[in-house]
């Protein structure tokens, strides 16, 4: 599971996606935008305008699936809940992961019920250039002791373990930086797939762009 606003889908997260079904050699990745992010302001676009953009941007790609599973649920979109829904759709026996990046690690201790994302799967953490706080003394504590040392390690069991990946590209990218650059109308060129950019001029998303070119952006 690799959850978020997605507002909007960009590289950071894709190529980060693919990289990560390498090293672990996971069978699919299920991309879950958030219907009602729990801890953020309500984004500007809608969820469907998000996996739209989604969509677009796995298109073709092996093992990424746009998943709107929480689109489908009202209420905040807990990780518990999304997560309690995979791991009855592939069973107990199957090996679960949340993916998410150091700077939503950082306020872990503050989601809801976080030990039981554990009791479903395990997490794994990516790093991002652009985020290198330290870890809480809260989020260490409900980490602690599961700390696998290896990808092989921790998939040798179905959940309960975290770990800490390195992934060869690292990009420092994010949907702030995009929403900020559209707004001024400058180049969003190459942050994101060239289907979603077309998306967003088509749609009018993120004011200004409508009128501009495909070429100018
Ligand atoms: N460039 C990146 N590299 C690795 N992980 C990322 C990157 N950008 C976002 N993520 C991770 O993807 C998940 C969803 O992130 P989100 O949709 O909030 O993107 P964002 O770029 O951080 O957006 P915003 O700037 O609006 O907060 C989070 O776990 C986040 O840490
Ligand atoms: O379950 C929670 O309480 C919770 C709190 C904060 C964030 N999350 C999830 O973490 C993922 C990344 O969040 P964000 O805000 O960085 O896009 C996304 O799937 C959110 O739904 C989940």
């Amino acid at each position: 599971m690799f959850g978020g606003t997605f507002d909007p889908v960009h590289h950071g997260h894709l190529r980060s996606a693919v990289e990560l079904s390498e090293a672990l050699g996971l069978d699919r990745l299920h991309m879950i935008p958030a219907h009602v992010p729990p801890h953020r302001e309500a984004p500007g676009v809608s969820s469907d305008q998000r996996l739209s953009m989604l969509r677009l941007g796995v298109e073709g790609a092996p093992g990424l699936v746009a998943d709107d599973r929480e689109l489908r649920r009202e209420g905040p979109s807990y990780s518990v809940d999304t997560l309690a829904s995979l791991r009855e759709e592939y069973g107990p026996r199957a090996r679960l992961i949340m993916m998410l990046g150091h700077d939503a690690f950082l306020s872990l201790h503050r989601w809801y019920q976080p030990q039981r994302l554990f009791e479903l799967a395990h997490l794994v953490v990516v790093d991002r250039p652009d985020h290198e706080d330290e870890l809480p003394q809260a989020v260490r504590a409900l980490v602690e002791g599961r700390e696998a040392r290896s990808g092989d390690e921790l998939m040798q069991s179905p959940r309960g373990g975290w770990l800490r990946l390195a992934l060869p590209s690292r990009l420092a990218i994010s949907a702030t930086h995009i929403r900020q650059c559209l707004l001024e109308e400058r180049s969003v060129r190459y942050l994101l797939p060239l289907s979603v950019i077309e998306h967003i001029q088509m749609q009018g998303l993120y004011s200004g762009l409508r009128h501009c070119a495909v070429q100018r952006r």
